[in-house]
């Protein structure tokens, strides 16, 4: 690393100016071009509802209309997107007249004689006669960028690899059109830009660190080859800002073949929806969809409570010893495979069908319905002898439909027919005459009674004939358990899943194999559109639920990132052993694992600490950014405690945009709102929040998964709330949320994981 030469910065504003002049009379353009798209869009739109409204009574002017509204809506959809195109423009240039460029790369290509200087943005930019001023970072060139050091480089490019020399890489830091801070570098991307960058505030949602992308992260983004690429990467290491840059990477490569809303990621928490919401606008791309497992489960089972891990944690504190060994069991890949195999073995007489009922009645018995499904041939699948039974019933109701039409009551209700209601049922047949009268009533006849029996119609639609839940309960009476389960337990775990259901509730462990039974027995559930998925914070979720995402989501690629040593929900696991049966449970061609070490969150002293509470937290290399120390305060009582936080909380603001107080779940975050709020102008977060404002925050931890502020106080880290190793995971998750400055604060004696994390080390911490 090494400075720049005065002059040399000299000429590198003059060229940033040079540049930005061009950009603002491009952009002033584009902006033309923009108002100009606008008025059109405006015009063609009001064109097409003039059309929309033309005269549609006469039979030959409808289907000419018809041909011609359609034109116009192909005219708007147009005129929209070129607009939407101009617009993204306008902001991309917006964007880089304050920060053109932050690298250069100079390379000498084989049997030149110079080298070429090429300066790398967040977009592309070229003058008028297509001269690239600034390479966009996603373009093949500019990955010698993050991954080359001086010398021989190769990079590829769409028509193979491509050799050259790199002889000089700069950084830059550019602000309001102002060099800031520029250095030449042999490292991939050297540190100082990085100190400056993460030395900064945080500014409460999430930016893109495009400028600073280091080696190991670079390999996430470009990877376009795996399809389960799994990152281990410990707390602050850059996975969810790698999902992001990965994102806008494959759309970039992929423009034609990939569309963002093909795009998923699963979140841990709405919260974190927001806090990352900014970073691919900011990219010049739109977000992707984003879901909860929560919102996923509820939307699959609609009318059910679904427990949330968030519950779950509430409720539970700590598992017994038989509780954890049935959690293994029932989130265990194995359970999915033994429902693949029950399924694939049921018998026609086994398979839990329901009767369907209409106004008191049976309309079609569970053995109408069995009968149906056995005439079938054997040799099919479940789920396709399954939709043939249901296209029987559906075509069944549709002849009691066809007689019901000439039913007295039938008859009777057209008598009694306003107009307009007579009109409406006629929709769109007014415009051809019928054969007859009696058609006419027919016709009429057959729209009552199908309206009569639609709940019967939605019912089939819905696979409502079919008793899921009791053919899980049946599954669960036969599946061979473990050794370490005794058959009471068993007993009682079937026994507290029927009472979950009768109270319309589903435990949690139930939801992934109960979708699978319902998937492979209905043959509905699979969205093959999806080609990405990715999972931020995978510790959270359990093998069962990723083998479902594998069989909801065909055709995605995977990534799946997390830290096994934050996992709230359970017991921390090893790295490798989680990636091992990660890798089981795919079972997929290309897998991909990738580890990340550094930490660039928190500042070394938050991170020597944060490693020492891990048993094997040495391989984590904390990111040399001074600080303060972590402190440790102990009060003996609740009030005492509270003074504490007030005081922590005013002095810490005076410093920093945000203050955290982190506490073990909602309960606790509410009693000390409660307390502070006056004095603090506190914040309380709950799950439905989706704004992050500025101040003092207050919330449980797993509502601060993926999040990070200046400062966090950890909020009774005493040993009452934190009595052993199964809350290593919690403790080391709340530590690792703090990105300048650390306060664990205890009521009564503070946790034995803390006493020993520090034990041989008091120097790691300040204890007041
Ligand atoms: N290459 C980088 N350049 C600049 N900042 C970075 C870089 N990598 C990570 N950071 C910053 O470090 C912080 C942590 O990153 P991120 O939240 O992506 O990590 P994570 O691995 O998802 O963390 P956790 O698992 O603890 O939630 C963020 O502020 C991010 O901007």
């Amino acid at each position: 690393m090494s400075t720049v030469d005065p002059n040399e910065i000299k000429r590198e504003q003059t060229r940033v100016d040079h540049v930005i002049k061009k950009i603002k009379t491009q952009a002033a353009h584009t902006k033309e071009l923009y108002e100009q798209a606008h008025s059109e869009t405006r015009s063609v739109e009001n064109n097409y509802s003039q059309n929309a409204k033309i005269n549609t009574f006469e039979a030959d002017d409808r289907i000419e209309t018809n041909a011609e509204v359609q034109q116009q809506k192909g005219l708007v959809a147009r005129a929209v997107e070129n607009e939407t195109i101009l617009k993204r423009q306008v902001a991309t240039y917006k964007q880089l007249q304050d920060s053109p460029y932050f690298g250069r790369i100079d390379i000498q290509d084989p049997g030149e004689s110079e080298a070429e200087p090429l300066y790398i943005g967040t977009a592309s930019f070229a003058d008028e006669h297509e001269n690239f001023l600034i390479y966009d970072w996603r373009a093949p060139i500019s990955s010698i960028y993050y991954n080359g050091t001086l010398g021989k480089v190769a990079y590829q490019t769409p028509s193979g690899m491509m050799e050259t020399e790199l002889v000089k890489k700069r950084q830059f830091s550019i602000q309001h059109g102002q060099i800031t801070n520029v250095f030449d570098t042999n490292e991939t991307v050297g540190d100082e830009i990085l100190q400056e960058v993460l030395g900064q505030q945080n500014d409460t949602y999430m930016a893109n660190i495009v400028a600073t992308i280091q080696k190991e992260q670079n390999d996430i983004i470009r990877d376009t080859t795996s399809d389960l690429l799994v990152v281990q990467g410990v707390a602050g290491s850059g996975k969810t800002s790698a999902i992001l840059q990965r994102i806008a990477f494959l759309l970039y490569h992929s423009r034609q073949s990939l569309n963002v809303d093909e795009i998923v990621l699963f979140s841990p928490n709405r919260l974190y929806s927001r806090y990352i919401s900014d970073v691919l606008p900011s990219l010049g791309e739109r977000n992707m969809r984003q879901i909860t497992l929560a919102d996923f489960l509820s939307q699959r089972f609609q009318g059910l409570n679904v427990e949330s891990n968030f519950d779950r944690y509430e409720k539970a504190s700590h598992n017994s010893a038989t509780q954890q060994r049935l959690i293994r069991f029932m989130e265990s890949p194995q359970l999915m495979t033994a429902i693949e195999t029950y399924v694939h073995n049921l018998k026609a007489e086994e398979i839990q069908f329901a009767n369907v009922r209409f106004e008191d009645r049976i309309f079609f018995s569970a053995e109408e319905i069995h009968q149906i499904y056995a005439a079938l041939p054997t040799t099919m699948a479940p789920a396709d002898r399954f939709l043939k039974t249901k296209n029987t019933l559906i075509k069944r109701l549709k002849r009691r439909i066809n007689q019901e039409a000439d039913a007295d009551w039938v008859h009777e209700q057209i008598d009694h027919l306003s107009n307009e209601a007579y009109n409406d049922l006629i929709g769109k047949r007014r415009l051809r005459a019928f054969e007859s009268y009696d058609d006419e009533i027919h016709y009429l006849g057959r729209k009552l009674a199908a309206k009569h029996f639609r709940v019967i119609y939605d019912a089939l639609y819905n696979n409502y004939f079919i008793d899921v839940y009791r053919q899980y309960g049946q599954f669960l009476k036969q599946v061979a358990i473990p050794a370490d389960l005794t058959a009471t337990t068993w007993e009682e775990n079937q026994f507290t899943f029927q009472q979950a259901v009768e109270y319309h509730r589903l435990r949690l462990f139930d939801a992934a194999p109960l979708l699978l039974m319902r998937d492979l027995l209905t043959g509905s559930g699979q969205n093959r559109q999806i080609q990405y998925i990715f999972v931020d914070e995978m510790q959270d979720y359990s093998l069962a639920q990723m083998v479902y995402f594998k069989h909801a989501f065909p055709n995605a690629k995977f990534t799946l990132l997390g830290d096994s040593e934050q996992a709230l929900f359970k017991n921390v696991e090893s790295p490798q052993s989680l990636l091992e049966r990660l890798k089981d449970a795919f079972a997929v061609r290309k897998a991909n694992l990738i580890t990340l070490n550094r930490s660039y969150r928190s500042t070394y002293p938050i991170m020597s600490l944060a490693k020492k509470l891990l048993p094997d937290g040495e391989r984590i290399q904390a990111f040399n950014r001074t600080g303060s120390l972590p402190t440790v305060i102990v009060r003996d009582t609740f009030q005492a405690a509270i003074q504490v936080l007030k005081s922590c909380c005013q002095k810490q603001l005076q410093n920093y945009g945000t203050v955290a107080i982190l506490t073990r779940n909602m309960a606790e975050s509410q009693r000390i709102y409660k307390e502070i709020r006056r004095e603090t102008g506190a914040t309380l977060l709950s799950d439905t929040d989706l704004a992050l404002p500025k101040g003092v925050l207050i919330l449980p931890i797993y509502l601060a998964k993926g999040l990070e502020f200046d400062a966090v106080i950890a909020y009774n880290i005493s040993a009452t709330n934190y009595p052993d190793e199964q809350s290593t995971g919690i403790l080391y998750t709340m530590a690792s949320r703090a990105m300048h400055q650390l306060t664990l604060l205890s009521i009564g004696a503070a946790s034995p994981l803390i006493h020993a994390a520090v034990a041989d080390e008091h120097h790691l911490v300040k204890i007041e």
